[in-house]
């Protein structure tokens, strides 16, 4: 209550209007109402701690200095985890704190994200209980060194040797090229003392492929690195400035043989090789990691779509109507069609992140029983939805950045930071076209299985429909919509097969057919994406527990992205399904429909998000739409404005007008 009369009036006006319950729509959102309770009940334990609290904003710190000041907050964050864990018996809620305290990337980003799970998910019942309890403390710390300066996409071209002495059964590591020399790994420059090394594996002179090892790299109370390892920093970047990505080459570097991680394939200690069952399972961190970048692309776009929403409500400037006050810049049809998408994409991306955990913890399952029949279809799925979310999540930010004018572009917006963030996800964990081309394998595979019309997975039985059923006649409803993009994607599968055939019969072997169409591979894999994501959402709705007040609005925003996409992509339906011009009028009418009825709701569906002030770290997108006041506040921040006359005009200034009048 008090919060609400403190607030800029707009913004209290638009709450008020709201038809749904917000509390309704955060414990939906989250999962329950006992979720939000934990969750904010640990946000508060983390902003209670006053040295979290940062003296002045990180951007006018160095470089050096924003690095040392994210560890120094890193590892009180980690107390607060270590506490919350021993008080309670159990692990923190998911929550997004991190932001709050790190507000770029944390440098154990990588530790906990990555060089713990690979242990977890790669190490024998012996190794993880070495390691695990270690890494889990934080006795180490670790990173997970995969790309090198040469190969980050193609990691059977990874360099870094290990070789396999069975005389002192130790592997000795080494980076025999410039390009062979680790690049990128978080945490690697100046944080961690352990990695996860991935090498190729040399015995006897025979290559036995990649594989994972655990490598001490520095010393653990001087933090020197140890001899035979040449490690740092690798330097500022558009984002992730705090991560600490760093540089790594060995010199005849020995660890022991327990140190491949060898839940897979195995050396014994004469120099045996024991190949796994599969060798992707290797992997699997990485598909891990990619489900995650799902959820975490609704994160951004809520983030920023809460930001610029309340901006928008807030901000007047000119007028709709002459004879009217300068309207709410959220009144212009234009400025909601540029931000309600992201409102209705992070719901979007959130129920395909669920939908995927899901199906990620199933095949996880079957693999401990030595089942991978539908490991394919997770690696598939997790790449082309991890590849769509992040591109259209980093585009989804900027636009909303571009919405807020002129003060999107100040960095205490915290829109340009988190546009750097966003973004990067387009390329680590495996870059967009790379992935989908990987889906694309897939994709053809599962086109000439339903050729032979054999029964195929779920996420891709649609082809199968497709080829059995005659198109019917386009209905411009959700469900029909959903088939419409089960159509396009039908047809560009179909589309990417025959071009590979068609280059095939020209002469051309398998591997120059499959370049010569790989844009219409790599645009199959996006229609996939699409019809994925039209129809777990839509379903997802449709199945939802929410109340009639709130499953309206879920509805409206879940039809806006069925619909939004329709018409951004209308060129393809036209060619692949039976929709005609008349229905398309119908759905660019239905669509500022629903910009207008999603309106009133606007600021309720993003207080729905419920991301606190400190975690928007923004001066737009306050809960309290303060934002010329803290425009202002940051601005006096500015270490310009601690002096009356700054040093530079003895210096330079004047000098220069002097030397003008002569
Ligand atoms: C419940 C789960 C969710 C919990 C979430 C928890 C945590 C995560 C949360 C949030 C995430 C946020 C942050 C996390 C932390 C870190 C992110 C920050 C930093 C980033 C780090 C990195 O970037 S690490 C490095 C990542 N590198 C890559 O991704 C490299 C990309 N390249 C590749 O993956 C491969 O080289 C390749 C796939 C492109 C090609 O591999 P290759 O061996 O050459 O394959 P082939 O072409 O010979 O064969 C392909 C066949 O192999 C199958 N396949 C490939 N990969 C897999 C796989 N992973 N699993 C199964 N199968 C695979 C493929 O299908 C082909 O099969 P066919 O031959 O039958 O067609
Ligand atoms: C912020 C950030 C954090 C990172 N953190 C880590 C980390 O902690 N640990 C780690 O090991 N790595 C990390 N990485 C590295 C990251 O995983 C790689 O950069 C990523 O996998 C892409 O590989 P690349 O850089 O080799 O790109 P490249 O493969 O060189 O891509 C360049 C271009 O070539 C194209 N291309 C490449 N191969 C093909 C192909 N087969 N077909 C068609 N086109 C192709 C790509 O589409 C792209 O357009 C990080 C990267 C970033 C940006």
């Amino acid at each position: 209550m008090s919060t609400e009369t403190k607030c800029n009036p707009d913004l209290v006006r638009e709450r008020a209007k709201c038809t749904f319950d917000v509390n309704e729509l955060i414990n939906l959102f989250y999962g329950s109402e006992k979720a939000t309770k934990e969750r904010r009940h640990f946000e508060d334990a983390v902003l209670a701690v006053k040295e979290l609290k940062d003296a002045i904003p990180e951007e006018y710190l160095s470089h050096k200095e924003r690095y040392e000041n994210g560890v120094r907050k890193a590892t009180i964050l980690r107390d607060v985890y270590r506490d919350y864990k021993a008080k309670h018996n159990r692990d923190p809620p998911p929550n997004q704190i991190t932001k709050a305290v790190i507000k770029d990337i944390s440098p154990f980003l990588l530790h906990n994200g990555m060089f713990v799970p690979t242990i977890a998910g790669q190490g024998t019942p012996e190794q993880q209980a070495e390691w695990l309890p270690k890494a889990e403390s934080m006795q180490i710390i670790g990173t997970y060194a995969q790309t090198e300066l040469g190969h980050g996409s193609f990691i059977r071209g990874l360099e870094t040797i290990a070789t396999y002495d069975p005389k002192t059964e130790e592997f000795v590591l080494n980076n025999p090229t410039l390009t062979s020399f680790k690049w990128w790994p978080g945490g690697l420059g100046s944080t961690v003392n352990h990695c996860v090394v991935v090498a190729q594996l040399y015995i006897n002179g025979k290559s036995h492929g990649i594989h994972p090892f655990i490598a001490q790299i520095r010393d653990l109370d001087t933090h020197k690195p140890l001899p035979g390892v040449k490690v740092g920093e690798i330097g500022p970047k558009m984002g992730f400035q705090t991560a600490n990505n760093g540089f790594l080459g060995f010199d005849n570097f020995r660890i022991p043989r327990k140190n491949m991680l060898m839940k897979n394939a195995q050396v014994l200690k004469d120099g045996t090789f024991v190949k796994g069952i599969n060798e992707k399972l290797t992997y699997g961190t990485m598909v891990m990691v990619r489900v995650g970048i799902v959820g975490d692309c609704s994160f951004y776009a809520a983030l920023a779509a809460t930001i610029a929403v309340r901006y928008s409500a807030v901000r007047h400037q000119s007028h709709i109507k002459a004879s009217e006050p300068e309207a709410q810049i959220l009144d212009y049809l234009t400025q909601q069609h540029k931000l309600f998408i992201a409102v209705a994409s992070s719901h979007v991306y959130r129920n395909a992140y669920l939908w995927m955990e899901k199906m990620y913890t199933n095949v996880m399952k079957e693999l401990s029983q030595d089942k991978q029949d539908n490991l394919p279809e997770l690696h598939a799925t997790a790449c082309c939805l991890k590849a769509v979310c992040s591109r259209d999540a980093g585009s989804l930010v900027e636009e909303c950045r571009l919405a807020c004018g002129g003060h999107g572009y100040m960095a205490s917006s915290n829109l340009p930071l988190t546009y750097g963030v966003t973004i990067a996800a387009v390329t680590y964990e495996g870059e967009r076209t790379v992935l989908l081309l990987q889906t694309a394998r897939y994709l053809m595979k599962a086109w000439m299985a339903a050729l032979k019309g054999k029964v195929l997975s779920p996420s891709v039985s649609y082809l199968l429909n497709s080829l059995k059923e005659s198109k019917k006649p386009w209905q411009n409803t959700p469900e029909g919509i959903v088939k419409g993009f089960q159509h396009v994607s039908f047809g560009k599968v179909k589309a990417a097969y025959e071009t590979i055939q068609k280059y095939m019969k020209q002469g051309k072997d398998y591997e120059d057919a499959w370049n010569l169409a790989s844009v219409q591979l790599v645009k199959a894999s996006e229609a996939h994406s699409r019809a994925i994501l039209c129809e777990v959402s839509w379903e997802a709705v449709c199945s939802s527990s929410a109340s009639p007040n709130l499953s309206r609005v879920l509805q409206q925003l879940a039809q806006l992205y069925l619909t939004y996409w329709t018409l951004e992509t209308s060129g393809d339906l036209l060619l692949y399904s039976n929709i005609t011009k008349d229905d398309l009028i119908i759905l660019r009418d239905k669509y500022e429909e629903l910009l207008v009825a999603i309106r009133p709701n606007a600021v309720g569906l993003v207080d729905g998000f419920d991301l606190r002030d400190e975690i928007l770290n923004s001066t737009l997108g306050s809960y309290d739409g303060r934002v010329y006041e803290r425009l202002m506040e940051e601005a006096l921040k500015s270490p310009l404005n601690q002096e009356t006359v700054n040093s530079s005009f003895h210096k330079y200034l004047k000098p220069m007008m002097e030397k003008a009048k002569l």
